[in-house]
């Protein structure tokens, strides 16, 4: 693989980047749109608060941090939590009770504040349902049987209303049926499929059947899978919020972690293990955690999860091991991305599903601003420093947004990391050859903002809830266009707007078509030049991939294409999805376009992609 400039030695540039220090740039200085004629207080909105903001707060949002003290409903028979019986069980931490706490989980007053979310921006949201029986959507949580406990935490997080992909996905999923679920990223896909699971266990008294045969096997009742051990942190983290006194107990098992530590938590019983297929492997492998009872299976970033890297994997987890099958577990698939290809492997893990498709079209909402500039692969990291130093001019008191530098490799992480801090910018880096412990402290320090910067293979690409990262910009564009989606889509989450720089070069051309097209998509401006990039390129570069060469966009249910037969013995049965219905034959698909009309463009309109 050809390196980038991003992978350059210090040394090559750094005497030029030196003098730069001292003597700014000449050329007129780039200033981000969303940054030109900004007011202090806009501005502000992408200031990370200083390290110890709010730490003295002893509130959040009203509710007592101190735990109550109350007990944990058990849902296994040997006392609270049904865990270790040679000691007591300890009550689990609060995850609501100092504000340190919060935002090392990534939760601020701000994020958790129903203000932190603009529901207008999801006014028009053009959403899609295909399948049989496809229970109504909702517009409240109190619509929907969630449990005392699950809703208290809910108030808690402050989620006044559910976003659009919940309003859908959580009652399809509380009905029991399979979901493959598109949702534009930042839109509050974790809590879409965290919702139903803890409901569904708390509903059932699901618990974890342990000790059994002797062995100290762990028998969760529902299994989430995601790509990065970050990522799985994150859900762990949320999931955890969300069953708080409810008596659901979450655990997590990723790489790069003591394998010891992650087993003595197993061994205490756990009903949701959110975990990295890697890591999963092995605690199976070594008897240490039992499928048989998993009754809720929910692949967070599906796509990349059965894309080929993890597909074998997946496979092994799902159809090789002691997973029940398709019908009798409840399977949810939730991406922002969904190709046909990765359709077609992932409906061998469903049975009898819906399809909902949930993005947002047209001018309603600009959240990612996306420029795309063209730079020589020599001039990249004068570029970036120009940017840097733009943004620097513009944040209050001199301070740097939280900015996210996407490169190709991990050694050109490295190097681009080293060369920014040598001209003086707090950065940190974040890829696979960097040990767990690095790759935690880097996402800490830059959460946090001591390290406002950070350089990040696509390891950071999917999933990662940041709050308050303002600009995205891709040193090196992605080979894939979903990519691309996934990594812009680190800003402008759940309803507020970010931005989005992408340095294009010569070797970006096999890109231009798809980029182009999913720039003028989301109505924004498209250089000419990079239109004729794109007249030239002859390959799609991720967009026939989505597709399948038809020109339609993002989420769009493969199954109206045809290819249900074959190969696939689901559609010609109903396989066990307990509704009842065999829809699934050669018929066209019945879908629902419910909430599209003031777009008028049919399944050509639908976005489900992170910016528009
Ligand atoms: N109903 C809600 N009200 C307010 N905030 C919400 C709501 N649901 C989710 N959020 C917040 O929205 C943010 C984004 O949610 P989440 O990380 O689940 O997005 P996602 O769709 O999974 O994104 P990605 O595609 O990048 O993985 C989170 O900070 C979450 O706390």
């Amino acid at each position: 693989m050809p390196g980038t400039w991003a992978d350059w030695p210090d040394t090559v540039t750094g005497t030029a980047s030196q003098t730069q220090l001292h003597s700014r740039p000449t050329r007129p200085s780039y200033v981000p749109p969303h940054l030109r004629n900004r007011t202090a207080p806009e501005t502000e909105n992408y200031l990370v608060p200083s390290s110890n903001e709010g730490s003295n707060s002893n509130s959040l949002g009203g509710f007592p941090l101190k735990h109550s003290g109350s007990r944990e409903i058990g849902l296994r028979g040997g006392g609270a939590g049904g865990g270790d019986r040679r000691r007591a069980p300890r009550e689990p931490p609060n995850p609501f009770d100092v504000s340190d706490q919060l935002s090392e989980m990534g939760v601020s007053e701000e994020n958790c504040d129903d203000g932190g979310i603009n529901f207008d921006t999801y006014e028009d949201i053009p959403v899609e349902v295909s399948g049989s029986d496809v229970p109504p959507a909702v517009n409240s949580f109190q619509e929907i049987d969630l449990g005392d406990a699950l809703n208290q935490n809910i108030r808690r997080c402050k989620y006044v209303k559910p976003t659009p992909v919940q309003r859908y996905a959580i009652p399809i999923s509380i009905a029991g049926r399979d979901l493959m679920a598109c949702a534009q990223t930042g839109s509050g896909k974790t809590a879409a499929f965290c919702f139903p699971i803890i409901a569904g266990i708390m509903k059932s008294r699901l618990g974890v059947q342990w000790p059994q045969r002797g062995g100290r096997i762990a028998y969760p009742v529902a299994l989430i899978l995601s790509p990065t051990r970050e990522l799985s942190c994150q859900i762990h983290e949320e999931a955890k919020k969300f069953s708080y006194q409810t008596g659901v107990k979450v655990a997590v098992a990723y790489g790069g972690a003591p394998i010891q530590r992650q087993m003595r938590d197993l061994e205490k019983g756990v009903d949701i293990l959110v975990a990295t297929p890697g890591r999963l492997v092995d605690l199976a492998e070594r008897s240490k955690v039992s499928l048989q009872m998993i009754k809720y299976l929910a692949l967070d970033e599906a796509d990349r999860m059965l894309d080929m890297g993890f597909e074998p994997q997946i496979r092994k987890i799902v159809e090789q091991m002691d997973m029940p099958q398709p019908g009798i577990r409840q399977t949810m698939l939730f991406s922002a991305t969904f190709p046909n290809e990765i359709q077609r492997l992932a409906s061998d893990f469903l049975s009898n599903y819906i399809f909902l498709t949930v993005g947002r079209v047209g001018s309603s909402t600009d959240l990612i601003a996306q420029r795309v500039e063209f730079v020589q692969e020599m001039d990249k990291r004068k570029h970036l420093m120009d940017l840097l130093y733009t943004e620097r001019a513009n944040g209050t008191n001199g301070k740097q947004v939280l900015t996210l530098v996407f490169v190709e490799t991990k050694r050109g992480a490295d190097s681009l990391e080293n060369w920014l801090c040598m001209n003086g910018f707090s950065a940190t880096a974040i890829h696979g050859d960097r040990t767990q412990p690095e790759r935690e402290q880097a996402l800490r320090s830059f959460k946090n903002g001591v390290t406002p910067i950070m350089v990040a293979t696509d390891v950071a690409s999917r999933g990662l809830d940041i709050p308050h990262v303002a600009h995205v910009v891709n040193f090196d564009l992605p080979k894939d266009i979903d990519d691309y989606v996934h990594r812009i889509g680190r800003t402008g989450r759940a309803g507020k707007t970010g931005l989005a720089t992408a340095f294009f070069s010569e070797g970006n051309q096999p890109l231009a078509k798809a980029l182009a097209e999913l720039m003028q998509e989301a109505n924004q401006e498209v250089p000419s030049w990079l239109s004729q990039y794109a007249e030239r390129s002859s390959y799609g570069g991720g967009r026939s991939r989505r597709s399948g060469g038809s020109g339609r966009f993002g989420g769009y249910d493969y199954r109206r294409d045809g290819f249900s037969s074959g190969g696939n013995s689901y559609y010609n049965s109903d396989a066990g999805g307990g509704s009842g219905s065999s829809s699934f034959t050669s018929t066209p698909y019945p879908s629902f376009n419910v909430q599209a009309s003031s777009y008028g463009n049919g399944l050509e309109s639908i976005v489900a992609s992170g910016w528009d």
